[in-house]
């Protein structure tokens, strides 16, 4: 099991940017891998989850090149070749690993197809719910069996079928549950709608526009109709927020720090982690340099005394991956920080309403846990502890930052699970722990194959 080690720094001033986003990358492997002709995929992000996803395609009839490569992680740079939406039968069970994304959206996929296929992951993955994607499913007529020894979890068993359109009213606010229910859309026989609670991510809304396939947002109601064949293009993943958003934590924390992220996605439905650290008070500029498709700019940071701050449940959806790390900086902060609604944590890699509470407290930090969040009673001065990731990847992330601010060494245990979403976090984390400025430092090494 690898650890790291990290240990309070006194500034920060950095410019670069993070791997591509981890949702697009997903969407871009599969809708890709639907569509007549061949498209290329810039920036995609090479992390375990997503190459789970590409491979998936792969065993579906859809074949990637390589074109560039992280060096020791995987594809940054590809040519997917697309299937004109008529996939193969896979030969073997389809590993989506940690992946709720890929699992869920791949699942979506299959029920529309004429044969039966079988998805599954790892002892995480395995317990996570997903009725939420069976029923749904189901409704549109294919059967599908939940074969793990938890009810309702992986794997996968999906007989596909001819579908029939549905019109769902989504009972979570989930962007997987809304994905996976319009990729079937597009096997469907007529229009499929779904409607959502509160905004989601609309990656996959966005991602289809870009393949021209007609797709409607009205009052929270997103339409597909069938009988649609996406029309292969080009793809450029913006950074991942979710990843920009540790570093965005550490410059928002350490007064008087500055941190330029550059090449970031700034979609809308991602970016409400930038407006709880501006209430907590830290100073931010946002530039928007490219707005077709994905919104992609740059966010620079300074970092001031943070205040304490409430979650407004609307935002919940939209920051749900940056909740353990807001955690984080709510605990640097002076004040209370109220993080409610948020049930949703505890179904996600770890329940991580309890995995961020049992690590904050064991630095020493005051945290109240309820069912659906917690309340953090900031400004305790933090201090080194060892740290259980349990598995996930943004727990060990998050805590990593919490090192770069507390009395003594924090050792976090189990941090194989960052490439899950973040190859070469511990490459930036290294750069930051040496105070470096020099944009070059933080450069990711890539082969041009
Ligand atoms: O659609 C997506 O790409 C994702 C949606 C979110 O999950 P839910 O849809 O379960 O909220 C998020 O937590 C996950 O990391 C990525
Ligand atoms: C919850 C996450 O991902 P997924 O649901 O795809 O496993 C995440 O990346 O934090």
């Amino acid at each position: 099991m690898s650890t790291l080690r990290v240990k309070a720094i006194s500034s920060l001033h950095a410019e670069f940017s993070v791997p591509g986003d981890k949702s697009i990358s997903h969407r871009a492997a599969i809708i890709g891998g639907l569509s007549n002709g061949v498209c290329e995929v810039s920036n995609f992000l090479p992390s375990e989850d997503c190459l789970n996803t590409l491979k998936a395609m792969r065993a579906l009839g859809a074949n990637f090149e390589i074109i560039e490569e992280l060096e020791g992680y995987g594809p940054t740079k590809l040519r997917i070749h697309g299937q004109s939406m008529k996939l193969k039968a896979p030969e073997a069970p389809i590993d989506c690993g940690n992946s709720g994304t890929g699992m869920r959206l791949l699942a979506g996929l299959l029920a529309g197809q004429e044969f039966t296929s079988e998805l599954f992951g790892d002892a995480s993955l395995s317990s996570r719910p997903m009725g939420r994607i069976t029923v749904p499913l189901a409704e549109m007529g294919a059967k599908l069996e939940t074969l793990g020894d938890k009810p309702g979890c992986a794997p996968l068993r999906i007989h596909g079928s001819k579908l029939k359109p549905i019109d769902y009213d989504m009972p979570v606010a989930s962007a997987q549950v809304k994905s996976a229910v319009l990729l079937a859309g597009l096997f469907a026989e007529g229009t499929t709608s779904v409607t959502q609670p509160s905004v989601t991510r609309d990656h996959t809304e966005r991602m289809f526009a870009a393949f021209q396939l007609s797709c409607r947002t009205e009052n929270n109601k997103i339409s597909v109709p069938s009988g649609q064949m996406p029309e292969s293009c080009d793809i450029i993943v913006p950074g991942d927020i979710s990843s920009a958003a540790f570093w965005l934590v550490a410059a928002a924390a350490m007064d008087g720090s500055r941190l330029l992220v550059k090449d970031v996605g700034l979609n809308p439905t991602r970016t409400a982690i930038l407006k709880v650290l501006g209430r907590m008070g830290a100073k931010m500029t946002e530039i928007l340099h490219s707005s077709t498709g994905e919104p992609i700019g740059n966010i620079e940071i300074h970092g001031a005394p943070l205040k304490g701050t409430t979650l407004l449940p609307e935002e919940i959806p939209n920051l749900i991956d940056e909740i353990p790390v807001i955690a984080v900086a709510a605990a640097l902060a002076e004040g209370d920080t109220h993080i409610r609604n948020a049930r949703e944590l505890r179904v996600k890699e770890t329940d991580r309403i309890t995995t961020t509470v049992e690590n904050l407290r064991k630095m020493g930090a005051d945290v109240e846990e309820f069912e659906d969040g917690m309340i953090i009673h900031g400004g305790k001065r933090l201090k080194g502890a060892n740290i259980e990731s349990h598995g996930d990847h943004r727990i060990a992330m998050a805590f990593a930052i919490a090192g770069l601010f507390a009395k003594g060494e924090t050792v976090i245990n189990g941090t194989d699970c960052i490439n899950t979403s973040y190859p070469g976090f511990a490459h930036h984390l290294d750069a930051i722990r040496h105070e470096r400025t020099n944009p070059e430092d933080f450069n990711l090494p890539v082969i041009t194959k």
